[in-house]
């Protein structure tokens, strides 16, 4: 016997999985176009095991909930900055403005993607503008962000130990504001070694605001090209396993950049006019979760890979964790 097929059958020994065996999966509001294509990259995932996963997600309305228990708005990123005080009031109605103009433009079904790019730049351009010129301290966001700690997803916090125990590189990717975005996760605990935040971050010139740091990241950009030649870029790129999180269609391109021959498992939060959107959802995700707001998906597909790697590690079976080794 050859080392593929001997290797092989010890992967078939310790078991093929089988989605109707996964409880997760099975729930009515987990929806699979082909779930014998998830269940095909379920198997490349445990068999390849952690040190080959890397998770990408989106920000507002994946790691944030779309819906709160107690009915309460969750602020995107950009809309926790709005908030702080001290901006000053031609802030708000000229951003509103520009909102009003550029928000339907970036979700016109029919404009081409090429034509909205020009128009998004724009946005971010003028954004960044407004965004100069006066001071701003960063505890005003940090204030407005504790408010929003407790709206992360059910059970973000082990899903996060988890992917810190693996020592799985997560990428949390938005065009919004990163400086809300790491509040929020530093204020909830989980901004871990391993997690990587990839958003518009304010700078300051003399003390004073001077708009989003380079590059610009806004919505047709959001994906892994704009890393290239970049540390996480070298970090990253030969780990070809990929759960990629998002609620809207565009967070389905977040790992766009990466080799074509990696195995992409996108996981798609579905809430708002769930009947409309469900035929594009379907085609566009792997799995869609219509009013999901856990991340039990999510950490059902890292449980099998855990599981495996433990059976193929015993030593790690009992807490111990992988030699420390930073993952970023
Ligand atoms: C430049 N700009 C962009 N946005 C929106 O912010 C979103 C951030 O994009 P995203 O990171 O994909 O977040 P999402 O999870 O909310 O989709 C974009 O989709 C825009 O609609 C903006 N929203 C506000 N309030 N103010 C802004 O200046 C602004
Ligand atoms: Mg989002």
């Amino acid at each position: 016997m050859d080392t593929v097929d001997s290797s092989r059958s010890q992967e078939d020994s310790l078991g093929y999985v089988h989605i109707q065996d996964v409880p997760a999966l099975n729930q009515e509001h987990c929806k699979m176009l082909d779930p014998q294509r998830v269940e095909r990259i379920i198997n490349e995932f445990v068999c390849g095991g952690p040190e080959r996963m890397q998770l990408v997600s989106d920000f507002d309305y994946t790691i944030t909930k779309q819906r709160t228990d107690d009915g309460l708005p969750v602020l995107s990123s950009f809309g926790i900055f709005n908030e702080c005080k001290s901006l000053p009031p031609v802030f708000k109605t000229e951003t509103d403005k520009l909102f009003h103009k550029y928000r339907p433009i970036e979700i016109d079904p029919h404009m081409p993607k090429a034509e909205k790019i020009q128009y998004m730049i724009e946005w971010w351009t003028k954004s960044g503008e407004l965004t100069s010129g006066f001071p701003f301290d960063q505890s005003e966001i940090d204030q407005m962000a504790s408010k929003f700690k407790h709206a992360l997803r059910d059970r973000t916090h082990e899903l996060f130990e988890t992917l810190l125990r693996l020592q799985i590189p997560v990428l949390v990717f938005s065009a919004g504001l990163g400086n809300s975005v790491v509040s929020v996760l530093r204020q909830a605990n989980i901004m871990y070694p391993n997690v990587k935040v990839i958003s518009n971050f304010l700078q300051y010139r003399d003390g004073l605001l001077a708009g989003f740091q380079e590059p610009m990241i806004h919505t047709f950009n959001k994906n892994e090209t704009v890393l290239s030649g970049s540390e996480y870029y070298d970090l990253v790129h030969t780990r070809d396993h990929i759960i990629v999180m998002g609620d809207s269609l565009g967070d389905a391109d977040m790992a766009a950049g990466v080799p074509a021959s990696s195995h992409i498992m996108k996981i798609g939060f579905l809430f708002d006019h769930v009947e409309a959107n469900m035929d594009k959802y379907m085609n566009t995700f792997d799995i869609v979760l219509v009013d999901d707001q856990t991340m039990d998906v999510p950490r059902a597909l890292l449980a099998l890979i855990e599981q495996r790697h433990q059976l193929r590690h015993p030593h790690l079976a009992n807490g111990s964790s992988a030699p420390a080794k930073a993952a970023l």
